[in-house]
């Protein structure tokens, strides 16, 4: 006979069956609308291949137009463009899709780019701006980045001027004469969107440029501002979509580095351009080198590390970047730092604006080797040469890593990424992104990439982006390390694990992933084999399985983040899921990666003296920046093949530079190459460079040879 309480029993039995396949109904549906997007993603990319018609080759289609036009012909303005381009520019030869850019620009085209960041997407839209009559206009989103653009076209004697806050009465009262009447030199201006949005004046003397025909085009910069899906929404470049409406026969230029599928279409949509002319250049940066670390739990220990890094790699003070979680982390790392010897000063939200802006240009002007940031050290930055950017906490999501580490090696010289990773650092980010609109689902994409000890980083990225896979060429320390990896079959584990949870759970218990870790020490059957690292690592590999899931509780101080049992906690129970760990057999963190990477990063002799050299010219030069004076791809051209005349000097950085600094550029090469050793070449030990060319020898074992140059960029 049945009793109440068996009928009691079994009810509670089945509400918690139905609260279970109810769990695992939702995941089943996220897991639905995640395949679909990819569905969708890769739908796409099928139409790409079949549109440019080159079968499955990865990286032809790295490389996507959305236009059969050939913009890679013939013409009539390519031999002034390649004038302006060398003589001007100082740039020896176009990048990957460059060229085809400017083309459609000069034939009035409407054109969206999307190229990798440091891929050479100001080039696309000034060149034009040059050779069109009259006035471009150029709408970027932040004062440092409008300062620093104006400043390098100034230096290479362009015409250009900025309209914003901090423009003088005297140069507002010319550029507004310029755009109504036409007089003065004006090519390329730059203003923010509010001038676009709030400024009744500025449209109206737009307004008479353009019904005089004087408007040659319009560039947006950091297009995807424009679009609430992308990582740095801006409500002003809403009303960008005015400028196609009142001056539709003017070419609109939309660039970024970085847009979904679904960014894109929103800012075609938002600047009324549907019928542009689509450039896609590949995510891909082959000269980073991405590594993640397992870092410390000991504060001290992660800065130890950071600083022995920059101090072996870059003890030439090379520039860098060091990402931090909080403020008053950055404040901390770089004080820190500081006391290890290494010159570096933080940078944060919570400073003024004037503190901000001298760090920024202590660091762009080379006298501060490291900036400490958080992500408010963000679109802001120009630096071509930094050479290594470093994450003391994880990022938030796959795109945020992208972006900041993608501020290394702009100038297309190898740099190092490195990400700092411990799984006790997951709580901390998702206890902040929780409540964002796909907030753990990105956060969990990057805890994969770094939990990962096989997969390629690189790979990670394309798949991220929908993008067909590359070769990395042992770019990252995954495909350069494989073979040091073991897979652990640690189900055992796991299943004490859930009970665990399970028990203190039915207590009204929580417990947070430490928490959790320290109860696993007690367990007696468990042994010792694996380490608390590990087990740490297993509870991060548990919440992205659906084992376990995040649960967050608000104190008055802070957001706790607890581990609870997820959907899938009963199949790890009965034996139905196999649960592997990736392990390390050997510790492939001290820096052994990065010198497999190294490829000539160190200056030469003569690189050095150049070096120096601009330093010298820049700040005799109105305090411009010294890669305006010359790049570093500029500085090693000019170390390999040593030019002896200007003539020969121009054809490496072009007619203007030549023409301000060649003689001071080719005195030193002379300087340089009397002192050389007669017989086999090799450096005056004198000249020796600052350690550089020991560091070379000790470097040149292992290297990975980059074969992309500058057109796979
Ligand atoms: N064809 C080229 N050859 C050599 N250097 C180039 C070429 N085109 C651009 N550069 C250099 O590459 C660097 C990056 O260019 P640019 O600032 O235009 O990048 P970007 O695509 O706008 O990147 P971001 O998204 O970070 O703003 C600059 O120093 C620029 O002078
Ligand atoms: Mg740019």
């Amino acid at each position: 006979m049945e009793t109440e309480a068996d009928v009691l029993e079994e009810l509670l039995n089945i509400e918690t069956e139905i609260e279970d396949v109810q769990d695992q109904i939702k995941l089943l549906l996220e897991r639905q609308e995640k395949l679909h997007e990819r569905q969708s993603e890769l739908k796409f990319l099928l139409e790409a291949y079949k549109a440019s018609g080159t079968g499955n080759s990865a990286n032809e289609n790295a490389s996507r137009s959305s236009s059969l036009e050939d913009w890679s012909g013939s013409f009539e303005w390519d031999s002034q463009a390649d004038d302006v381009r060398l003589n001007i520019f100082g740039i020896p030869s176009y990048r990957q899709n460059q060229k085809e850019i400017i083309n459609a620009i000069m034939s009035g085209r409407d054109v969206l780019v999307i190229m990798a960041a440091g891929g050479g997407k100001s080039l696309c839209y000034q060149l034009p701006a040059i050779l069109r009559d009259g006035v471009a206009l150029v709408i970027s989103p932040l004062l440092s980045l409008i300062q620093d653009q104006v400043m390098g076209l100034t230096a290479l004697g362009i015409p250009a001027f900025m309209l914003t806050s901090t423009t003088s009465k005297e140069n507002e009262k010319f550029i507004y004469k310029a755009l109504e009447k036409g007089e003065g030199e004006l090519k390329i201006l730059y203003v923010t969107p509010e001038k676009i949005s709030k400024s009744k004046r500025f449209m109206s003397k737009l307004e008479k440029c353009h019904n005089a025909g004087r408007l040659s085009l319009i560039s947006i910069d950091e297009a995807h501002c424009c679009s609430q899906w992308g990582h740095d929404f801006r409500p002003d470049y809403k009303s960008l979509s005015i400028l196609k409406t009142q001056f539709s026969n003017v070419p609109v230029v939309a660039l970024t580095a970085t847009a979904t599928q679904k960014v894109q279409y929103d800012v075609m949509e938002m600047l009324r351009i549907p019928k542009c002319v689509k450039f896609v250049s590949t995510v891909n940066r082959p000269n980073l080198f991405y590594t993640v670390r397992s870092k410390s739990s000991v504060g001290k220990v992660v800065v130890d590390e950071i600083a022995e890094f920059i101090q072996e790699s870059y003890s030439n003070s090379e520039s860098g970047i060091v990402y931090c979680f909080s403020r008053k982390e950055c404040e901390q790392v770089a004080a820190e730092l500081r006391e290890r010897g290494i010159a570096a000063d933080y940078y944060h939200a919570d400073m003024d604006v004037n503190a901000r802006e001298k760090v920024h240009t202590w660091w762009s002007k080379n006298k501060l080797q490291v900036i400490v940031g958080t992500v408010a050290f963000g679109m802001g930055i120009n630096k071509p040469d930094v050479r290594f950017v470093i994450h003391h906490s994880l990022s938030k999501s796959m795109e945020t890593y992208y972006q900041e580490s993608g501020r290394a090696g702009r100038d297309g010289l190898p740099s190092e990424c490195v990400l700092f990773y411990r799984p006790a650092d997951v709580p901390r980010q998702s206890s902040m992104v929780f409540y964002e609109n796909s907030g753990l689902q990105n956060l969990y994409d990057i805890v994969r990439y770094c939990q990962s000890k096989r997969q390629c980083r690189r790979n990670a990225f394309f798949r991220h982006f929908a993008e067909p896979l590359q070769d990395c060429n042992g770019m990252c320390d995954n495909c350069a390390f494989l073979s040091e990896v073991m897979e652990v079959d640690v189900s055992r584990h796991a299943k004490v694990m859930v009970s665990l949870l399970q028990d203190t759970q039915e207590k009204d218990q929580r417990l947070t992933m430490l928490q959790l870790v320290d109860k696993m020490k007690n367990k007696k059957e468990l042994g010792s084999d694996i380490k608390k690292e590990e087990m740490e690592q297993l509870v991060i590999q548990l919440i992205l399985d659906f084992v376990f899931k995040e649960e967050y509780q608000h104190t008055a101080y802070a957001t706790n983040a607890y581990v609870t049992i997820g959907p899938l906690a009963n199949q790890v129970l009965q034996g139905k899921k196999i649960v592997k760990l990736e392990i390390s057999s050997k510790q492939k963190n001290k820096g052994d990666s990065m010198k497999s990477a190294k490829h000539s990063l160190a200056f030469s002799g003569l690189e050095l003296k150049l070096d120096e050299l601009r330093e010298k010219l820049s700040s005799g030069h109105g305090g411009i920046f010294p890669h305006s004076v010359l790049s570093s791809q500029q500085m090693s051209m000019i170390s390999s093949q040593k030019p002896s005349s200007a003539q020969e000097l121009e054809k490496i950085i072009g007619k203007l530079k030549t023409e301000k600094y060649g003689s001071k550029i080719l005195d030193e090469i002379k300087k340089y190459t009397s002192s050389e050793l007669p017989d086999n070449g090799m450096l005056n030990e004198e000249e020796g460079s600052r350690n550089r060319a020991s560091k070379r020898l000790k470097t040149k074992k292992g290297i990975v040879v980059i074969e992309s140059s500058d057109e796979e960029l």
